[in-house]
């Protein structure tokens, strides 16, 4: 690629009965200076772009760069559905074309083909409903880059890792032992640092249990687990704060003393981000061999076929992706 070419993004639809095609319409509508390849059925962001009542111009992908995109323009990785989507109605039938998306986005990726890839949301129980076991795109993407992977939600104002993601509740205690606590930890400060720019960064690792534990008296994983790898670590450098009870861990005056939160679990600290900052969190996957950055959102499928589908998230998440693809690009050069 040379030094005046876009950056060559991928974005991915997700659930075809969902907001994301009319977000992905929407999102080549702005004037973002990236060159944007739409991996989905072509016929189904057309009958989106009619949804939305905009018009798109839209350009078989033919792999070449180039220096500008008009605004309204994408270009398109044709993968036909398997049947016409219904907004609202997932068709379990479409979970293959669903999949075969994120495996070429995450190919072209590996290969260079593209310099990132931006996902819009899937219906995760419609691909299960076609007996296929899956639980995410982070999930996905690990497993087809044999990574460790950590997910994170970042606003501008705040940003919270996962240890674990996409679990039943009753699972999550056995879930985190001091190995994958560990590793989880490591993963967080080196991408913090990596892609985030800070040099000594503060982590405020949550409890598991209601007020930390309280010594001990309402659970144990802090005590057994959380602590002993916190001082391991903080003996070797890393500024680590916490346990931190979850319930006072986002007031004011704690914030202050962390760059990003640590929680235990998926619902124990997204609904905070969701709440202050639903229009500009994106979701991204750290310790990936490749940027990729998603809405906060779901399918929304109460807002499909409305063409009202909010895309400031998916845009955010598209900036992101700029932002972390030119930061990768200062770092290799000589
Ligand atoms: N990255 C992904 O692929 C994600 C997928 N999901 C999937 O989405 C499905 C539905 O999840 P829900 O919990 O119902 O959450 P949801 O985010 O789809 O909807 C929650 C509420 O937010 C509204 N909303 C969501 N996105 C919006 C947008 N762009 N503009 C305006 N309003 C918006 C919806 O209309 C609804 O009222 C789940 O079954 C899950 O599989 C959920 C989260 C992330
Ligand atoms: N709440 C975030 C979420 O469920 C997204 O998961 P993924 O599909 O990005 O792994």
């Amino acid at each position: 690629m040379n030094g005046s070419a876009l950056p060559r993004l991928a974005l991915t639809a997700g659930e075809p009965a969902g907001v994301g095609p009319e977000l992905l319409v929407r999102l080549a509508a702005t004037s973002l200076a990236a060159n944007f390849v739409a991996i989905t059925d072509r016929s189904l962001l057309e009958r989106a772009a009619a949804r939305c009542g905009t018009t798109i111009t839209l350009i078989d992908d033919d792999g070449a760069d180039t220096a500008t995109r008009a605004a309204g323009s994408l270009r398109v990785r044709h993968i036909p559905l398997a049947a016409p989507e219904v907004p609202g109605t997932p068709d379990p039938s479409n979970a293959q074309h669903v999949l075969a998306t994120l495996s070429e986005a995450a190919r072209g990726c590996a290969e260079g083909r593209y310099a990132a890839v931006v996902t819009a949301p899937l219906q995760k129980s419609s691909i299960n409903e076609a007996g296929i076991p899956f639980s995410g795109h982070t999930e996905f993407f690990a497993a087809q880059s044999h990574a460790d992977v950590v997910m994170m939600l970042a606003s501008p104002e705040l940003r919270v890792a996962l240890a674990t993601t996409h679990l039943p509740l009753h699972a999550v205690s056995a879930a985190i032992d001091a190995f994958s606590l560990e590793r989880t930890l490591r993963i967080v400060h080196a991408e913090l640092r990596a892609k985030f720019g800070f040099s000594e960064p503060r982590i405020a690792v949550l409890g598991l249990n209601p007020h930390a534990g309280e010594n001990g008296h309402i659970g144990h994983e802090e005590i057994d687990t959380i602590i002993p790898v916190l001082e391991k670590l903080r003996g070797q450098g890393m500024q680590l704060l916490g346990p931190l009870p979850a319930d006072t861990a986002f007031v004011p005056a704690q914030r202050k003393r962390y760059d990003a939160v640590l929680a235990m679990y998926h619902d124990q600290a997204l609904p905070v981000l969701k709440s202050e900052a639903f229009d500009r969190t994106v979701n991204l996957t750290l310790g990936l061999p490749f940027i990729r950055t998603s809405v906060d959102h779901g399918t929304a499928l109460d807002l499909a076929g409305s063409g009202k589908a909010d895309p400031s998230s998916l845009i955010a998440a598209a900036n992101l992706a700029l932002d972390l693809v030119a930061r990768s690009r200062k770092v290799i050069q000589p």
